[in-house]
Protein backbone atom coordinates (compact mmCIF):
# COMPACT_ATOMS: atom_id res chain seq x y z
CA UNK A 1 0.00 0.00 0.00
CA UNK A 2 1.25 3.49 -0.73
CA UNK A 3 1.86 5.47 2.83
CA UNK A 4 0.50 8.77 1.33
CA UNK A 5 -1.85 9.75 -1.73
CA UNK A 6 -0.18 12.34 -2.71
CA UNK A 7 3.70 13.08 -4.04
CA UNK A 8 5.39 16.00 -5.00
CA UNK A 9 8.23 15.12 -7.86
CA UNK A 10 11.46 17.38 -7.40
CA UNK A 11 12.63 17.82 -10.45
CA UNK A 12 12.63 21.04 -12.90
CA UNK A 13 13.22 18.93 -15.77
CA UNK A 14 10.31 18.43 -18.10
CA UNK A 15 11.72 15.26 -19.56
CA UNK A 16 12.31 13.51 -16.19
CA UNK A 17 8.56 14.67 -15.08
CA UNK A 18 7.17 12.95 -17.62
CA UNK A 19 8.69 10.13 -17.44
CA UNK A 20 8.29 9.37 -13.64
CA UNK A 21 4.91 10.58 -13.97
CA UNK A 22 4.25 7.79 -17.02
CA UNK A 23 5.85 5.13 -14.79
CA UNK A 24 4.00 6.20 -11.55
CA UNK A 25 0.39 5.67 -13.20
CA UNK A 26 -2.63 6.28 -11.03
CA UNK A 27 -1.17 5.12 -7.99
CA UNK A 28 -0.39 8.52 -6.07
CA UNK A 29 -1.59 12.17 -7.35
CA UNK A 30 1.36 13.55 -8.41
CA UNK A 31 2.19 17.65 -8.42
CA UNK A 32 5.35 19.20 -9.28
CA UNK A 33 8.30 21.39 -7.23
CA UNK A 34 7.40 24.16 -9.45
CA UNK A 35 4.00 24.88 -8.93
CA UNK A 36 5.54 25.60 -5.20
CA UNK A 37 9.14 27.06 -6.31
CA UNK A 38 11.13 28.38 -8.92
CA UNK A 39 14.55 27.94 -7.08
CA UNK A 40 16.31 25.45 -8.06
CA UNK A 41 18.59 23.70 -4.67
CA UNK A 42 21.78 24.18 -5.70
CA UNK A 43 23.09 20.40 -6.16
CA UNK A 44 26.47 20.26 -3.61
CA UNK A 45 26.39 16.46 -2.99
CA UNK A 46 29.18 14.68 -4.12
CA UNK A 47 26.74 11.43 -5.20
CA UNK A 48 23.79 10.61 -7.18
CA UNK A 49 22.19 10.05 -3.83
CA UNK A 50 23.69 12.49 -1.91
CA UNK A 51 21.78 15.00 -4.36
CA UNK A 52 18.65 13.07 -4.27
CA UNK A 53 17.98 13.33 -1.07
CA UNK A 54 18.94 17.17 -1.11
CA UNK A 55 16.31 17.86 -3.83
CA UNK A 56 13.56 15.55 -2.44
CA UNK A 57 14.30 17.30 1.36
CA UNK A 58 13.85 20.54 -0.83
CA UNK A 59 10.22 19.66 -2.74
CA UNK A 60 9.04 18.76 0.78
CA UNK A 61 10.30 21.63 2.47
CA UNK A 62 8.77 24.04 -0.14
CA UNK A 63 5.10 22.01 -0.57
CA UNK A 64 4.55 20.33 3.25
CA UNK A 65 4.13 16.96 0.69
CA UNK A 66 6.44 13.77 0.46
CA UNK A 67 8.63 14.15 -2.18
CA UNK A 68 10.34 11.79 -5.13
CA UNK A 69 13.89 13.70 -6.47
CA UNK A 70 15.60 11.91 -9.11
CA UNK A 71 19.27 12.36 -9.84
CA UNK A 72 20.76 11.12 -12.17
CA UNK A 73 23.54 10.99 -15.35
CA UNK A 74 25.45 9.83 -17.84
CA UNK A 75 28.90 7.85 -16.60
CA UNK A 76 31.66 7.46 -19.53
CA UNK A 77 34.01 4.58 -18.88
CA UNK A 78 36.92 6.30 -21.26
CA UNK A 79 36.36 9.99 -18.87
CA UNK A 80 36.53 7.47 -15.65
CA UNK A 81 33.17 8.00 -15.13
CA UNK A 82 32.56 11.43 -16.27
CA UNK A 83 30.22 14.17 -16.79
CA UNK A 84 28.73 11.71 -13.82
CA UNK A 85 26.98 14.08 -11.14
CA UNK A 86 28.13 16.98 -13.41
CA UNK A 87 26.27 15.30 -16.46
CA UNK A 88 23.89 18.40 -16.38
CA UNK A 89 26.53 20.93 -16.18
CA UNK A 90 28.55 19.09 -18.26
CA UNK A 91 29.18 22.54 -20.98
CA UNK A 92 28.74 25.02 -17.84
CA UNK A 93 24.86 24.95 -17.90
CA UNK A 94 24.05 25.15 -21.48
CA UNK A 95 21.84 23.13 -22.17
CA UNK A 96 21.32 19.72 -23.52
CA UNK A 97 22.82 20.48 -26.81
CA UNK A 98 25.90 22.18 -25.36
CA UNK A 99 26.55 19.07 -23.14
CA UNK A 100 26.52 16.39 -25.93
CA UNK A 101 28.58 18.73 -28.30
CA UNK A 102 30.91 19.03 -25.78
CA UNK A 103 30.88 15.02 -25.32
CA UNK A 104 31.00 14.41 -29.03
CA UNK A 105 34.65 16.42 -29.32
CA UNK A 106 35.74 15.22 -26.16
CA UNK A 107 35.64 11.07 -27.48
CA UNK A 108 36.22 12.35 -30.85
CA UNK A 109 38.65 9.77 -32.34
CA UNK A 110 38.09 7.16 -29.21
CA UNK A 111 37.03 3.57 -30.98
CA UNK A 112 33.81 1.83 -30.28
CA UNK A 113 35.62 -0.15 -28.20
CA UNK A 114 36.09 2.49 -25.47
CA UNK A 115 33.11 4.32 -26.03
CA UNK A 116 31.14 2.34 -23.19
CA UNK A 117 28.83 4.16 -21.08
CA UNK A 118 26.17 3.79 -18.21
CA UNK A 119 23.16 6.04 -17.22
CA UNK A 120 22.91 6.35 -13.72
CA UNK A 121 19.53 6.88 -11.72
CA UNK A 122 19.42 7.63 -8.15
CA UNK A 123 15.30 7.71 -6.16
CA UNK A 124 15.50 9.79 -2.84
CA UNK A 125 11.75 9.32 -1.24
CA UNK A 126 11.49 11.19 1.84
CA UNK A 127 8.23 11.80 3.73
CA UNK A 128 8.86 14.78 5.18
CA UNK A 129 11.52 17.22 4.75
CA UNK A 130 13.21 16.47 7.89
CA UNK A 131 12.35 12.60 7.36
CA UNK A 132 15.11 10.51 9.25
CA UNK A 133 15.29 7.52 6.98
CA UNK A 134 14.88 8.47 3.03
CA UNK A 135 14.12 5.48 0.66
CA UNK A 136 16.36 5.41 -1.97
CA UNK A 137 16.62 3.17 -5.05
CA UNK A 138 18.93 2.91 -7.84
CA UNK A 139 19.12 1.82 -11.49
CA UNK A 140 22.10 1.37 -14.30
CA UNK A 141 21.50 1.17 -18.19
CA UNK A 142 24.56 0.13 -20.00
CA UNK A 143 25.10 1.58 -23.59
CA UNK A 144 27.76 3.28 -25.71
CA UNK A 145 28.33 7.04 -26.66
CA UNK A 146 27.96 7.16 -30.42
CA UNK A 147 29.75 9.34 -32.60
CA UNK A 148 27.07 11.65 -33.85
CA UNK A 149 23.49 12.14 -32.82
CA UNK A 150 20.39 9.66 -33.64
CA UNK A 151 16.26 10.17 -33.22
CA UNK A 152 14.32 12.79 -31.46
CA UNK A 153 12.44 11.09 -28.64
CA UNK A 154 13.39 11.57 -24.69
CA UNK A 155 16.04 14.20 -23.55
CA UNK A 156 19.75 15.18 -22.44
CA UNK A 157 22.14 12.81 -23.80
CA UNK A 158 19.89 9.90 -25.25
CA UNK A 159 20.23 11.13 -28.82
CA UNK A 160 24.39 9.67 -28.08
CA UNK A 161 23.38 6.62 -25.70
CA UNK A 162 23.40 3.43 -28.11
CA UNK A 163 21.41 1.13 -26.52
CA UNK A 164 22.70 -2.49 -27.22
CA UNK A 165 19.60 -4.31 -26.41
CA UNK A 166 17.43 -2.89 -28.81
CA UNK A 167 20.30 -1.51 -31.94
CA UNK A 168 18.51 1.60 -31.72
CA UNK A 169 19.54 5.37 -29.76
CA UNK A 170 17.61 5.80 -26.52
CA UNK A 171 15.82 8.62 -28.36
CA UNK A 172 15.14 6.35 -30.71
CA UNK A 173 13.38 4.21 -28.45
CA UNK A 174 9.25 4.69 -28.23
CA UNK A 175 8.96 6.63 -25.13
CA UNK A 176 6.93 3.47 -23.53
CA UNK A 177 10.03 1.06 -24.55
CA UNK A 178 12.37 3.57 -23.04
CA UNK A 179 9.99 3.33 -19.62
CA UNK A 180 10.72 -0.17 -19.73
CA UNK A 181 14.53 -0.23 -20.09
CA UNK A 182 16.43 2.89 -18.35
CA UNK A 183 18.34 3.74 -15.34
CA UNK A 184 14.85 5.65 -14.25
CA UNK A 185 12.70 2.80 -14.66
CA UNK A 186 15.22 0.45 -12.79
CA UNK A 187 14.76 2.31 -9.91
CA UNK A 188 11.58 2.99 -10.57
CA UNK A 189 10.81 -0.56 -10.38
CA UNK A 190 12.90 -1.21 -7.50
CA UNK A 191 11.01 1.86 -5.60
CA UNK A 192 7.76 0.65 -6.67
CA UNK A 193 8.51 -2.80 -5.03
CA UNK A 194 9.68 -1.10 -1.97
CA UNK A 195 6.27 0.65 -1.99
CA UNK A 196 3.98 -2.27 -2.78
CA UNK A 197 2.57 -0.98 -5.81
CA UNK A 198 2.12 -2.79 -8.70
O1 LIG B 1 17.83 18.28 -11.04
P1 LIG B 1 16.52 18.23 -11.77
O2 LIG B 1 15.66 19.43 -11.51
O3 LIG B 1 15.78 16.96 -11.58
O4 LIG B 1 16.83 18.29 -13.36
P2 LIG B 1 18.28 18.15 -14.03
O5 LIG B 1 18.08 18.10 -15.51
O6 LIG B 1 19.21 19.19 -13.49
O7 LIG B 1 18.70 16.70 -13.55
P3 LIG B 1 20.06 16.20 -12.86
O8 LIG B 1 20.62 17.25 -11.99
O9 LIG B 1 19.74 14.87 -12.25
O10 LIG B 1 21.04 15.99 -14.08
C1 LIG B 1 20.80 14.91 -14.95
C2 LIG B 1 21.63 15.05 -16.21
O11 LIG B 1 21.71 13.79 -16.85
C3 LIG B 1 20.95 13.77 -18.04
N1 LIG B 1 20.05 12.62 -18.03
C4 LIG B 1 19.49 12.02 -16.94
N2 LIG B 1 18.64 11.06 -17.30
C5 LIG B 1 18.65 11.04 -18.65
C6 LIG B 1 17.95 10.29 -19.60
O12 LIG B 1 17.04 9.39 -19.25
N3 LIG B 1 18.21 10.52 -20.88
C7 LIG B 1 19.10 11.45 -21.25
N4 LIG B 1 19.79 12.23 -20.42
C8 LIG B 1 19.56 12.03 -19.11
C9 LIG B 1 20.12 15.06 -18.04
O13 LIG B 1 19.89 15.54 -19.34
C10 LIG B 1 20.98 16.00 -17.22
O14 LIG B 1 21.99 16.57 -18.03
MG1 LIG C 1 19.76 19.13 -11.55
Amino acid sequence: MMPFNELVLASHNAGKLKELQAMLGTAVRVRSVGEFSDVEPEETGLSFIENAILKARNAARVSGLPALADDSGLAVDHLGGAPGIYSARYAGGQGDAANNAKLLEVLKNVPDAQRGAQFVCALALVRHAEDPLPIICEGLWQGRILHAPRGEQGFGYDPLFWVPERDCSSAELAPADKNQLSHRARAMALLKARLGIA
